[in-house]
């Protein structure tokens, strides 16, 4: 197993220009490694060419901007190494990702706020587009973001006891219609609009059911599991699999392609309205509460 480790990704706070193109060293040992200490690490298996993204974005892996650039970045040099898949998981406990950093979307400085939904944008489009067999091993829950990350991947594998889902409206805001594409690509139209309407989390077991997710396996055995469904996708020619998953969904890529700078204006005009902001604040409050309450 060799790691590809990413070296030196300066996240300047300076906008628009994010960061300079880490530099990659290929050697036995590689790391990608971000300005806010080692949150994604990222090891590469030199004989498969399966690559092990895990999130380590303590305490719940929530996506704000700096780490949604890392994944990017990461993606993108995974991509150009023509790695052959990927395994995403996390390194948190309990947690597979948080979804968005609600603290992003309150009280905004408007342009970062711009910003940050285009590097979730680009997330976006580099995993569900991606040439790579992708799998998410869910090790942990998944809510809003966390799922959408799960949905982008051809696979998931999950642990028991966990929630998954689109809760959006639950915190007064609405998926977006990527958001929305995605899921229904995975458990339909029907579904998705039971899902999107009320907000639901699934538990790991109604998830199955729904077959939002593929698989359950106990806690431990979810890499594990992850690795043996990746030999599968590996053994079909690989132009033939690349293409095919193309099929499947370059309309949807294409549409977000096509309208990227309405869908920011449209997330920046939805953010900053005094409703919403006021729902985004009783729902951080409510999570403050809450985490307060099991110190
Ligand atoms: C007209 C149409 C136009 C469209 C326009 C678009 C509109 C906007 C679309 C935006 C799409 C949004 C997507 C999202 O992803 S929003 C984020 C949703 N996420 C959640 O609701 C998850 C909330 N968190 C939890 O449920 C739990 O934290 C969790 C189950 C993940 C873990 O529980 P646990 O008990 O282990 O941990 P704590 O709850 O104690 O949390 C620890 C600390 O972390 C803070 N926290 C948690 N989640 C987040 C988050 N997502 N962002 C920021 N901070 C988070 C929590 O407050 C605790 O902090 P403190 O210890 O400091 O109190």
């Amino acid at each position: 197993m060799a790691t590809l480790w990413t070296r030196g990704i300066q996240v300047c706070r300076a906008l628009p220009r994010l960061c300079t193109a880490p530099s990659v060293q290929r050697r036995t040992s590689v790391r990608l490694m971000s300005t806010e200490k080692d949150n994604l690490l990222v090891d590469v298996d030199s004989k498969t060419g399966v690559a092990t993204m895990q999130m380590n974005r303590p305490p719940v892996n929530s996506l704000n901007l700096e780490f949604l650039t890392s994944i990017s970045i990461a993606l993108e040099k995974l991509e150009n190494e023509k790695c052959r898949g990927l395994i995403l998981t996390s390194d948190v406990p309990k947690i597979f990702c948080a979804g968005l950093d609600i603290l992003e979307m309150y009280q905004p400085d408007v342009e970062r706020l711009q910003v940050f939904w285009r590097s979730l944008q680009d997330v976006w489009l580099r995993l569900y587009g991606s040439k790579m067999a992708t799998i998410a091993a869910i090790n942990g829950h998944s809510p809003a973001g966390g799922c959408l990350l799960a949905t982008c991947c051809d696979y998931r594998i999950m642990a028991p006891n966990y929630t998954i889902g689109l809760n959006e409206t639950q915190l007064g805001i609405v998926a977006p219609f990527w958001f929305r594409d995605t899921m229904c690509g995975v458990i339909g139209h029907r579904e998705t609009e039971h899902a999107l309407t009320l907000g639901i989390m699934y538990s790991t077991e109604e998830a199955l059911n729904i077959k939002l997710v593929d698989k359950v396996v106990p806690q431990d055995k979810v890499i594990p599991a992850a690795q043996e469904k990746m030999k599968q996708y590996l053994k079909i020619p690989e132009v033939a699999r690349q293409l095919s998953k193309d099929l499947m969904r370059r309309e949807t890529v294409e549409k977000l392609r096509l309208r990227r700078e309405d869908d920011v204006a449209a997330f920046k005009n939805f953010a900053v309205r005094e409703s919403v902001q006021k729902s985004l604040g009783m729902y951080l409050e409510m999570l403050k509460k809450k985490s307060q309450q099991k110190k």
